[in-house]
């Protein structure tokens, strides 16, 4: 267990997640000095502290409690229980909430020169992964007899360099399959990065905090969903404007200088405009239609 007094979170120190963690830590309003070398880096405003691994090592630092919370791809979290569910280490973790970014899929893929093949078509080959446990519970749950080949890295050239028939690897544009000449196949899990906390913290300070930032966290994601939409409305026109406007919020009417005929018209709401809106809001006499981005929100 951690007994330092300071909330201590695991994030990627370099790669795919890295830069998506820093901005969210900053978003939550936790103010870094990040130096490149650095491993932990402190809080300068709050009793935090940052330590900052290789991803592969953030479950199990939250799971035993050298952390107590850490971002982490969705993939590699359940790997590493799968992991430690064989072994009898500590595997459980409260997952605080599935983040807006680090999405990608773990998929099947073959040479592109064998054409589309079923399920059955892996029986008897050789899949490399990087994703053993994963792979071995989907290959059991489909009655699949294939094995499994452990790359923990270029694992889009073992068919090429003979070392196994198929692959099982994270795929987000698609782009390292094709430039490999391989063809995807079956998604076996879709990945986002998720927040998630050592299940035993029971440390009052540090659970206020936690408590504290959530709220935040979710401010974050609801302003980044929504958007405040403002536009001079002719008074004639209200109810028809109002009816073409995403959500179910209450415009804001205000008055507008200098004209009887129209007022203007705020509202927050849940998603963007579509240009077919504005369009149509346009053509019932709608003008000055602004979409603007929401930094942060409370409710
Ligand atoms: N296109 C993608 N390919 C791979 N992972 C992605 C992609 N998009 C998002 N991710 C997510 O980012 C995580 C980290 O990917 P990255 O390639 O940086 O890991 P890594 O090479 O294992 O890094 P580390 O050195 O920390 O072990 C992945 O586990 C996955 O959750
Ligand atoms: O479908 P794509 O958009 O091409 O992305 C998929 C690739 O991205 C990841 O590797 P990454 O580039 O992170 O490098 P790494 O394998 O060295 O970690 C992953 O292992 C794939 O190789
Ligand atoms: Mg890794």
């Amino acid at each position: 267990m951690s007994n330092n007094k300071r909330l201590r979170i695991a994030i990627q120190k370099s790669g795919r997640l890295s830069k998506d963690c820093q901005n969210l830590l900053k978003q939550l309003g936790v103010k870094l000095n990040l130096r490149e070398q650095r491993l932990i880096a402190h809080a300068t405003n709050m009793p935090i502290d940052v330590l900052r691994v290789r991803d592969d090592d953030i479950p199990g630092l939250v799971m035993d409690g050298v952390c107590d919370l850490g971002i982490v791809g969705e993939n590699v979290l359940e790997e590493v229980q799968a992991e430690r569910r064989n072994s009898s280490a500590s595997f459980a973790v409260k997952k605080l909430a599935k983040l807006d970014f680090g999405y990608c899929r773990l998929a099947l893929a073959w040479p592109q020169e064998l054409g589309a093949q079923d399920k059955q078509w892996f029986n008897g080959k050789r899949i490399a992964t990087t994703y053993p446990e994963i792979l071995s519970q989907y290959l059991e749950r489909e009655n699949i007899d294939a094995s499994v080949v452990m790359l923990t890295g270029s694992v889009e050239v073992a068919p090429r360099a003979g070392l196994a028939d198929a692959i099982c690897d994270l795929v987000s544009t698609g782009a390292t399959l094709e430039a490999n000449g391989l063809m995807q196949g079956d998604t076996i899990l879709e990945s986002n990065a998720c927040l998630i906390q050592n299940q035993e913290l029971a440390d009052d300070d540090k659970l206020a905090l936690i408590d504290k930032l959530m709220p935040r966290l979710r401010g974050v994601k609801q302003a980044k969903e929504s958007k405040y939409i403002m536009m001079h409305a002719p008074k004639a026109k209200l109810d028809d404007i109002c009816a073409l406007l995403p959500g179910t919020g209450q415009p804001t009417l205000l008055a507008l200088a200098g004209s009887d005929d129209y007022v203007a018209l705020h509202m927050v709401s849940s998603e963007t405009l579509f240009w077919e809106t504005m369009e149509s809001l346009k053509a019932l006499g709608a003008n000055s239609i602004l979409v603007m981005p929401i930094e942060k929100m409370m409710e």
